[in-house]
């Protein structure tokens, strides 16, 4: 097995000859989270809708476990291990936290979605999925209907949901957007933890995050790589700091600690 899990070749993405994204080349190693990262407007989101199937390129390629994935739907790659996280409208409010996580074990175990399926049945799924409340921190909210769970522990469920599908690799698109901080830290905590033995790919606006998760990261400005390397050395890039400062390279100064002579 090759140790690139999830690699892109050209790949191009053009709105009505826009060019959103232009010729990305990344390489995400098998079991790292790698992080997605760029100013607004980078090309982030179009590139991660291209990556979980959600838009089709315009050209260039994807492979995926050393198979092309390029043309294939987004319910292809789940099947073939390559899991979005699902959006919070995904969550069924009306339903128990426990009972969304044993609906997606349901589906990922080919069941039908069959509402009317004896609560006999669905207990089978009732072990694991309380072992997956118990690994992204819900076991006490597990009789709560989804709906009134607090923004931060939503997230959270929406990772349980997609562990479920039990995916060689996950794309979490900005885990962290809208938190507070002590949600921030909490869902950092929980996708170092859910991504042991995984491959993790996440696209973040908050660097602290990326700072603290990602073994390597991917900068992208103008629908282009600008950079890729670890935190350190993407964070000390001259290109890197103007694109976010939005200011000319020159103009960014020698960062501290760094000496000439
Ligand atoms: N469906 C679309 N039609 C036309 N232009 C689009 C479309 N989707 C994205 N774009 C444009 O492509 C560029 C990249 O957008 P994208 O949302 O991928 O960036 P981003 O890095 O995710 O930005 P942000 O951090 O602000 O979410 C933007 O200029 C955007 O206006």
């Amino acid at each position: 097995m090759s140790d690139i899990i999830l690699q892109t070749e050209n790949l191009t993405k053009e709105f009505r000859g826009f060019l959103a994204v232009q010729d990305v080349n990344i390489n995400v190693q098998r079991g790292t989270i790698h992080g997605l990262i760029g100013p607004n407007g980078a090309g982030k989101t179009t590139c991660f809708n291209l990556l979980t199937k959600f838009l089709i390129p315009t050209r260039g390629s994807i492979t995926y476990d050393g198979r092309d994935i390029t043309r294939m739907k987004p319910a292809e790659v789940a099947r073939l291990g390559l899991v979005r996280s699902f959006q919070i409208s995904a969550v069924f409010a009306n339903l128990t936290v426990l009972e969304n996580v044993r609906m997606a074990l349901q589906r990922q175990r080919g069941a039908s979605f069959d509402f009317w399926r004896s609560e006999k049945v669905l207990r089978q799924y009732d072990d694991r999925a309380h072992e997956l409340l118990a690994d992204v921190g819900l076991t006490e909210y597990a009789d709560l209907r989804a709906g009134q769970l607090p923004y931060g522990r939503k997230r959270a469920l929406e990772i349980a949901t997609t562990l479920a599908m039990d995916p060689a690799m996950m794309l979490l698109d900005e885990p962290t957007a809208g938190m507070t901080h002590e949600d921030v830290d909490r869902i950092v905590t929980l996708v170092k933890r859910v991504s042991a033995g995984r491959t993790v790919l996440l696209v973040e606006h908050n660097l602290k995050v990326v700072e603290g998760l990602c073994d390597r990261i991917t900068v992208l400005a103008r629908g282009q790589i600008l950079a890729e390397g670890d935190y350190a050395a993407v964070s000390r890039n001259p290109e890197v700091q103007a694109a976010y400062l939005g200011t000319d390279p020159s103009s960014v100064g020698v960062p501290e600690g760094a000496h000439h002579g």
